[in-house]
């Protein structure tokens, strides 16, 4: 007997023995053995602090970092949304190698090195996966491998410019109703925040481009993801202690009471839709209907209600404040640019009249828009081979965007000036590398959603101006910050008159 619990007890040790070492080896020895790695191939960083790694440094940055107001009309952005690239990139160079907790992040600029990651042919790299992430869902945008494929063949014909066509009168009528709003309080004199207007707007447009007829229903599940997003924000850039998410904490509780009600609503709208099918009708114009349309059709396995929800879940989280941003940004450089705003009104009146813009129209307007930043996050899975660069399995590669669009090796001298005629013989001439432009992405990832980004903000904008001019407000503060996605901090003040 006593002999029996002297084994249980030994063995005990030893699997506590082997645990401890394993966390020690994780946490302690293999950051300093590839610190040498990287080292030993030139990618220097700050040096790995234990646990925390980089993050404790960058919380302090970006802390002391949202404090400042930029002047106005700088576009070199980093020092208030990346001011650990602005403080690291003159110390190491800009291929370095920083600790997101224990796991090391390399930074990748050079766009040739760019290409070879995101085209990504042989599925070396996969998502950064979010943890928590119940707002994106397993959709599209964080699936990898044959999974990943198969959805994007089955998405891939719900946003060809065809089906897009006949949702540019919703976009219409939605931003008929807030230029209404707007025209109303500009005859009262009052300001505008064009960024909040932008995002009520956008997702009506989600909305209603989403989920036709169930708008409403739809626009439930809208406002109870936007909250998990919010609470998924404040959790972002901790470290995630294992198991702290299953506690019943405030904020887990919150979060899974939220998980349900966008869960139960997306699914009532799917079951819904699929119940009220016409006998020889489709499921109708909207994004759901042509995704589950498009389930159907395809050769291959059916797309589960899962499946179905989580794209409906990607939908709102890639394609509203994405959108947004892009319009609150563009009104901004218009304010700051009224020669531009007066050209593409111009434009506007020649190619459209006052009339609703349809395709045709859309495709003769040449707006150029040139101010949408995104970080994408790559992770290795395997050893794998970068330029002259070997990255370990596991090591994460980050290419900030914001930093390669405003790198003056590839844009110029005037790369922080607002400059759109540097498009003018297109994309791939406009810097000195023709894939510095990386607003969508690029290669078998690029944002499948881009011709429907491009349309609504084409479309907002011309209605916009064919009725207003725009003018920054003096309370307007030049304060971008990094919420998933760049928004100013306080918003976008401006005053609105009739043209
Ligand atoms: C100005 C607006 C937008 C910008 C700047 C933007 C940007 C991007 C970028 C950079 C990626 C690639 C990420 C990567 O390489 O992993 C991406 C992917 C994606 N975007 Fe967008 N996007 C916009 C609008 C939209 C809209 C309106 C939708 C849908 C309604 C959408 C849906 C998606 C999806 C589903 C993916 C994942 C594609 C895949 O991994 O196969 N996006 N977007």
């Amino acid at each position: 007997m006593g002999c029996g619990w002297g084994v249980v007890v030994a063995a005990l040790v030893v699997v506590v023995a082997a645990k401890l070492w394993q966390l020690t080896w994780a946490l302690f020895w293999k950051p300093y053995a590839l610190t040498k790695f990287f080292r030993s191939q030139g990618i220097r960083g700050p040096s790995y602090r234990f646990l925390y790694g980089s993050l404790g440094e960058i919380k302090d940055l970006k802390r002391d970092a949202k404090k400042l107001v930029l002047d106005s009309s700088s576009h070199d952005i980093s020092p208030r949304i990346l001011p650990h690239y602005h403080k690291w990139f003159p110390q190491y160079g800009e291929t370095l190698v920083y600790w997101h907790g224990s796991l090391p992040r390399v930074t990748v600029t050079d766009p040739e090195l760019v290409k070879q990651i995101l085209s990504n042919k042989l599925g070396f790299y996969v998502k950064l996966k979010f943890k928590p992430s119940p707002v994106v869902g397993n959709g599209l945008v964080l699936l990898d491998g044959p999974l990943w494929a198969r959805r994007r063949r089955l998405l891939r014909p719900a946003f060809s410019m065809e089906k897009l066509k006949p949702m540019m009168s919703k976009i219409g009528s939605c931003t008929l109703d807030m230029v209404v709003e707007w025209g109303k309080r500009a005859s009262k004199g009052d300001q505008i925040d064009a960024s909040s207007g932008f995002q009520r707007l956008t997702a009506d447009i989600i909305c209603h481009t989403a989920f036709g007829s169930s708008y409403r229903q739809g626009k439930q599940a809208f406002l109870a993801m936007k909250q998990l997003q919010r609470l998924t924000v404040a959790k972002l850039g901790g470290v995630l202690i294992p198991g702290s998410q299953y506690l019943q904490t405030p904020s887990n509780m919150e979060t899974w009471k939220l998980e349900r009600l966008l869960e139960n609503s997306l699914m009532n709208i799917i079951r819904n839709k699929i119940a009220s099918k016409p006998q020889n009708g489709g499921y109708g114009d909207d994004l759901l209907g042509m995704m589950i349309e498009a389930s159907e059709t395809t050769q291959g396995a059916k797309m589960n209600m899962n499946e179905i929800v989580d794209e409906c879940k990607t939908f709102f989280f890639a394609g509203h404040e994405t959108t947004s941003n892009l319009l609150t940004w563009t009104i901004f450089l218009l304010t700051m640019n009224k020669e531009w705003q007066q050209k593409l009104r111009e434009e506007v009146f020649k190619e459209c009249g006052m009339e609703i813009p349809d395709a045709d129209s859309l495709s003769k307007l040449e707006l150029k828009v040139n101010l949408v930043l995104l970080e994408t996050l790559r992770v290795a899975s395997q050893d794998i081979k970068l330029g002259r660069l070997d990255i370990p399995k596991g090591t994460i590669l980050s290419i900030p965007i914001v930093k390669i669009h405003r790198s003056k090796e590839m844009w110029g001298d005037d790369a922080n000036e607002f400059k759109p005629m540097r498009f003018v013989n297109g994309v791939s001439m406009a810097a000195t590398h023709p894939n510095a432009f990386l607003p969508f992405g690029m290669g078998p990832r690029v944002c499948i959603g881009q011709n429907f980004a491009m349309m609504e903000a084409k479309s907002v904008l011309a209605l916009l101006l064919q009725r207003f001019s725009f003018t920054l407000s003096p309370d307007y503060k030049h304060t971008p910050t990094n919420n998933l996605t760049l928004q100013p901090q306080y918003g976008l003040p401006v005053f609105v008159n009739p043209v």
